[in-house]
């Protein structure tokens, strides 16, 4: 069994929840292989397990050593065969990023070293009866969220520009193949190890890996707000991969590495996807005052350049990887910091340009101005309906592995309402980009892309130029969310005074995908709540709308733990609809897997979003 899904563990609702099916195995969290196993790979190399260093949202991270070497210098990602993520990041890998290709790429541009991982082996295994999916791939040093937190939110200025001109260089390799990343965060970039290792930093997770466009800009219903909503970009909230998604991605970090908080997380936003869009979207319309805001003492010209070129750039556009690079190399001139050696991360007395000396969150009223200056996007939330929660049990498979939630900004006791024919499941990981040939056994959802997107074995010929001048574009398509056609009912949700709303801290990855049950309707609402309970327990929210003939409505949360809550409000429904359920489970993420050196630092999203169809 997979040592998260374990609904017999959860004997008080066992009751409720009857026996369920096989396919609950499309949440599992990976099984614990012990150490000295030995994996095969499909080209029969033979791989040690050594010691867990890192679990992520959905798999972990072993240590291995090549069978007949001493060094654990490699890693094994293992996840349950079900899960999407690694399917996507296994395919990315063996098509894009071979030793040979970043080879070339190096060579051809004049890099010493690139910060663009690779896969050394793959293959499937079973563990304690469960099949298993698993890479083998270089072995890294420590993700800089570590330094991020040591240092109070915040890292040395020179250490910003030289990891985003590490990290423009590993976009413009994989943009080249005609993929974009869309998950850039501190704790997906590793530092090297050995001798000159903390010279470059790598950018892993490819599990949202995804085609770009080169067409028409058409919002994706299935992947609206992919990524992690405090870096999500305006393309990604709309569900469409552009290569200026990653650029915006990478500008939204650089801002917080230099200690100053985004202002959708000051203004509390992110339990609200869509409110978050709107912050961004407003932002970035007029990014050059907004960042004088943030930086009230001046806005680092790099920054500026940067964000400004961003907001400018069409969908289509291929990003001046130069232009953007030299950026940072200016600023970099400036402030007399060599552009090699080692990546410093200890923080100096202030050497900053934007003399911004406050920790993030530490002057309650430059967090105020600065949240003031972003119009808080309306709100609405007045739903028609009402919602009631009760277990079942068919959808339990579709279960998030969320750790559980404390507390709750009262903010967001109202839902959002997210574009129409949003299926979404922003808690479970699917296959965002499988790979047009082949899908995931276990996946449901077929990936479809546009024709003209652009193949990865045509990548030579058909994608983008690496370097130059950017292409001729049409006019600078602003998405906004005006532009989704928005379902314009309204409705009314009434949350107990149980649930809760909250920011989603720890930088948490969160896909779409379309396991959820299938629309019936031409209209979703989004709930975000979080439940206030331990944070090692299992908890189940099931949520059920009833029938049309149905008068009364009831919401019932339960959870699973010592201290457990549970509530349950009526609502009189006032417009009837067929039935609507979305169940979601928090379960453990790794309560009985041992040591993890980086799972500590890591939280793991306690948030819970709940989406909610209406015809
Ligand atoms: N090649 C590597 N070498 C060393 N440590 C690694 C390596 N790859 C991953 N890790 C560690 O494992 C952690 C989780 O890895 P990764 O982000 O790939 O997993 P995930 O399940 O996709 O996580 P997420 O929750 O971000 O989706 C990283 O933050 C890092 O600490």
């Amino acid at each position: 069994m997979p040592r998260v899904a374990k609904p017999k563990a959860a004997a008080p609702a066992k009751k409720a929840v009857p026996a369920k099916k096989a396919k609950s195995k499309l949440y599992a969290m990976p099984e614990k292989v012990k150490e000295g196993t030995i994996f095969n790979d499909l080209a029969k190399g033979q791989w040690r397990i050594g010691p867990s260093i890192g679990v992520g949202g959905f798999g972990e991270i072993y240590a291995a050593c090549k069978v007949g070497q001493k060094d654990y210098d490699a890693v094994v990602k293992c996840e349950p065969h079900g899960n999407g993520p690694l399917f996507v990041e296994m395919h990315f890998y063996l098509r894009n990023a071979k030793q040979d290709d970043i080879k070339k790429f190096k060579q051809k541009h004049g890099m010493k070293s690139l910060g663009m991982p690779y896969i050394l082996a793959n293959g499937s295994v079973e563990v304690n009866g469960e099949k298993h999916r698993f890479i083998v791939m270089p072995r890294y040093g420590s993700d800089i969220s570590k330094f991020l937190e040591q240092n109070g939110k915040r890292l040395p200025e020179g250490t910003v520009y030289r990891l985003a001109i590490q990290m423009l260089d590993v976009y413009q390799y994989m943009h080249g193949t005609g993929y974009i990343h869309a998950d850039l965060k501190a704790a997906n970039i590793l530092l090297g190890l050995g001798k000159g290792g903390a010279a470059q930093a790598y950018l892993v997770d490819f599990g949202l890996a995804s085609h770009y466009v080169t067409g028409e800009f058409k919002p994706d219903p299935k992947k609206m707000h992919n990524g992690t909503i405090e870096y999500t970009s305006r393309d990604a909230h709309l569900g469409v991969a552009t290569r200026r998604s990653d650029l915006e991605i990478l500008g939204y970090n650089l801002i917080e590495w230099l200690g100053v908080e985004l202002p959708w997380v000051t203004q509390k936003l992110l339990t609200v996807p869509l409110k978050v869009q709107k912050a961004k979207e407003a932002f970035m319309d007029n990014v050059g005052e907004n960042l004088k805001t943030l930086f009230p003492k001046g806005v680092p010209a790099a920054i500026g350049d940067f964000m400004k070129y961003v907001s400018k750039l069409t969908h289509i556009q291929e990003p001046d990887y130069d232009k953007c690079r030299s950026m940072f190399s200016s600023a970099l001139k400036q402030l007399k910091i060599p552009n090699i050696g080692d990546l410093d991360f200890k923080l100096k007395p202030q050497t900053s340009s934007n003399n911004n000396h406050s920790p993030p969150g530490t002057s309650k009223a430059a967090a105020a101005k600065r949240g003031m200056k972003i119009e808080t996007p309306a709100e609405n939330s007045s739903l028609e309906e009402e919602i009631s929660a009760s277990e079942e049990e068919e959808e339990e498979e579709k279960a998030p592995r969320k750790k559980a939630a404390k507390k709750v900004s009262p903010a967001a006791k109202k839902a959002s309402p997210a574009p129409k024919n949003v299926r979404v499941s922003p808690l479970k990981r699917a296959a965002p980009a499988a790979a047009a040939e082949s899908t995931p056994p276990s996946q449901k959802r077929v990936k479809t892309e546009p024709k003209s997107t652009p193949r990865p074995r045509d990548t030579p010929k058909a994608s983008p130029r690496l370097r130059g001048t950017p292409k001729a574009s049409p006019k600078p398509q602003t998405p906004t969310a005006a532009r989704l056609k928005t379902p314009s009912a309204s409705a009314k949700i009434n949350f107990s005074p149980s649930i809760s709303l909250r920011g989603r801290p720890g930088g948490k990855t969160v896909v779409n995908d379309d396991l959820t049950p299938q629309p019936r309707s031409n209209k979703t609402y989004e709930f975000n709540f979080e439940l206030d309970v331990s944070m090692d327990a299992n908890v189940i929210v099931n949520v059920k709308r009833k029938k049309k003939a149905e008068k009364e409505k009831t919401v019932t949360v339960e959870s699973r733990t010592p201290s457990s809550r549970s509530l349950a409000s009526s609502l009189k429904e006032e417009n009837g609809s067929p039935v609507t359920r979305v169940n979601l489970r928090k379960v453990n993420g790794h309560g009985d897997e041992g040591d993890s050196s980086s799972s500590g630092r890591s939280p793991r999203t306690p948030a819970v979003t709940v989406r909610k169809y209406q015809r």
